[in-house]
């Protein structure tokens, strides 16, 4: 396991603030507007009372006043609209990076592991959606609240400098709860990050259950478990409620806080400054009404400030977790990546076709020297494999149940990630087997192949640039024809969230049309036998060994129990607990394989 380091949240920020320049700085100059615009009736109040108290000469008639509110207001509008429409741009890309970036460590993940968090708990599918909605949208408050307090700041620093120069012992006081407002956040920040921790791992929860029952519906009914697994969820909502609820009621409390601290100042010092109007006259009218304005404008940016500290921790829980998803340094999270949003004129930026490897090494020999893997925390998996496929070979693996066939594959495959052996590709050292082992140079189908809610035509594609002459091609090879040619819609078939119309059997031949139409150097397939009965695996493979040709001879290797298959074998691997037991031909086989299927 990495050991990951915790970055500071300023730089994760910055670096957040980089990848869209131009619309941060666009928008935080409007939102210097926005806060900055507030700061001239101020100013406009003060001559106004001075002027009306003769301590000011007269500069605008009574009709000059209000037509100079109305025209600060009115900026103040489009400011405001303007702001709006860049924000929700900005925190658009923000989210979306964010997104971008967890989905594409998630994808780099073997992908036959389970997810964990560190690498210690096992994390659902469910559970995941929660970093995609929650973690992302709280850094994306974050990262644009930057600009508010930027925008914020350099007029409350402004308005207060010019209180210090009407009466500087007064405004000093203003001081006294920001100071106060440091003090609590200091001692609170620990139970800040605390609780959003907490509430942050209650919702994955139930987001992770709620996936869990929607993927188990029919196994949940046929077991006759609605009321218990209802239980399970309600506890586990209560459990989220009672966090979420602790969580809000501390930045409530903090909000509050923050507000009352404020205003019992703001009473403090307008009564003195009263006083002192009464005492000395060092105020005038003007000025009090300046110091009245100000103040409040002074004020509130304090406690924004305050909360932008205390969003912060919260952020910095958010890429805690995220980093702790994906094992990988939180830096990644805010990678520069192209994210082909719609510009604010509305201009689309094409998405790039996905890449075609058209050409590939041509495989010679595969082979793997001392494969291992074994399950965390367990000792089953694979121990010390190796085997040879030379082009154009059939190889079958076979084996008791629970013996390590499919984890064979998935580990030559990079599925899972091998922790000792050598894969070789025509004898050369394969690094990185996930990003290799894939079309033009392999294609797996496992026994339960992922289909998408979408037509057949697409999902045998996946994006490919083929005709439909080429899919038909692939879909009878796959001995899927017949089955099309039930279906009324043909390749425009909608089959269903992840090919519910379609029988376990017809997902198999779906999913092996699509890797048929790759035409990949090394076939792989994971026991097709519930998806083909004997007589039409045995045509599949014939129509398979009669294609081979100068253009695509390919090798392939299978899981099966099938004795047909293993007759066509050129080699057998017969695999026991974990290893090799016997390597050879059908010949070579003890009889207890031997028996027809
Ligand atoms: N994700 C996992 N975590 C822990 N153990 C696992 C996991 N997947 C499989 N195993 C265990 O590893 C061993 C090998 O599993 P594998 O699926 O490779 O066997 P198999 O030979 O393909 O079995 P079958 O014939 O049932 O498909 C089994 O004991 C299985 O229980």
């Amino acid at each position: 396991m990495t050991t990951l380091r915790r970055a500071s949240i300023g730089l994760l920020l910055w670096k957040l603030i980089r990848y869209a320049p131009r619309l941060y700085w666009t928008d935080t100059l409007l939102w210097l507007c926005i806060a900055g615009l507030p700061v001239l009736p101020g100013l406009v109040i003060r001559e106004f009372f001075n002027q009306l108290t003769q301590q000011s000469p007269s500069v605008f008639s009574a009709q000059g006043w209000i037509a100079l509110f109305l025209a600060i207001g009115v900026a103040q509008i489009v400011a405001i609209i303007l702001g709006r429409i860049t924000k929700t741009q900005h925190r658009f890309t923000m989210n979306s990076l964010i997104q971008h970036n967890l989905l594409r460590k998630l994808l780099e993940h073997p992908g036959a592991e389970s997810l964990t968090m560190a690498r210690a708990e096992t994390i659902s599918p469910g559970e995941v959606m929660s970093f995609f909605r929650e973690d992302a949208s709280q850094i994306e408050d974050n990262v644009v609240g930057t600009n508010e307090v930027l925008g914020e700041g350099v007029f409350a620093i402004g308005a207060l400098l010019l209180l210090l120069s009407v009466n500087a012992t007064i405004t000093l006081f203003v001081f006294l709860p920001l100071v106060l407002i440091a003090v609590i956040l200091h001692r609170v920040s620990d139970r800040i990050k605390r609780y959003r921790r907490a509430s942050r791992q209650a919702t994955q929860q139930v987001t992770g259950m709620v996936g869990e029952m929607f993927t188990a519906v029919q196994a949940i009914q046929v077991a006759g478990a609605e009321k218990s697994v209802l239980a399970h969820f309600r506890q586990l909502c209560d459990q989220r409620r009672q966090s979420i609820v602790k969580d809000q009621l501390l930045t409530a409390i903090l909000d509050s806080s923050f507000d009352n601290l404020i205003s019992l100042g703001t009473g403090a010092i307008l009564f003195f400054a009263a006083q002192s109007m009464r005492s000395s006259q060092t105020l005038s009218v003007g000025d009090f009404a300046l110091f009245v304005y100000y103040l409040a404008y002074v004020t509130y940016f304090l406690g924004f400030l305050g909360g932008f500290v205390a969003l912060s921790k919260q952020s910095e829980v958010s890429f805690e977790r995220m980093q702790a998803l994906v094992n990988a340094e939180a830096q990644t999270l805010v990678e520069p990546h192209p994210l082909y949003l719609p510009t604010l004129t509305g201009r689309k930026s094409q998405l790039p076709v996905p890449r075609q490897d058209e050409t590939c090494d041509r495989l010679e020999a595969l082979r793997a020297i001392n494969l291992s893997y074994h399950y965390p925390n367990s000792k089953v998996g694979i121990t010390n494999i190796s085997l040879e496929l030379q082009r154009g070979s059939f190889t079958v693996i076979t084996g008791s149940i629970g013996s390590g066939k499919t984890t064979l594959l998935q580990v030559l495959l990079g599925l899972l990630p091998m922790q000792s052996g050598e894969i070789l590709w025509n004898g050369q050292t394969i690094s990185d087997p996930a990003q290799f082992f894939v079309p033009p140079r392999s294609a797996y189908t496992s026994q339960v192949p992922q289909l998408f809610s979408t037509s057949l035509r697409e999902n045998i594609l996946l994006g490919l640039q083929k005709d439909d002459t080429e899919v038909l091609a692939a879909i009878a090879l796959a001995m899927f024809d017949r089955d099309l040619a039930m279906m009324p819609d043909g390749l425009d078939t909608q089959i269903g969230s992840r090919g519910m119309r379609l029988s376990g059997g017809q997902i198999q031949r779906v999913a092996a049309a699509r890797m048929l139409i790759r035409q990949p150097e090394l076939l792989v397939f994971d026991d097709l036998s519930s998806a083909l009965d004997v007589e039409t695996e045995q045509k599949l493979w014939s129509k398979l060994f009669q294609l081979s040709s100068p253009t695509w001879n390919p090798t392939i290797l299978v899981v099966s129990h099938r004795r047909s298959v293993m007759e066509r074998a050129d080699r057998i691997i017969l695999l026991h607990e974990s290893r090799i037991e016997l390597e050879g031909t059908f010949a070579d086989l003890p009889s207890a394989y031997t028996k027809p299927l």
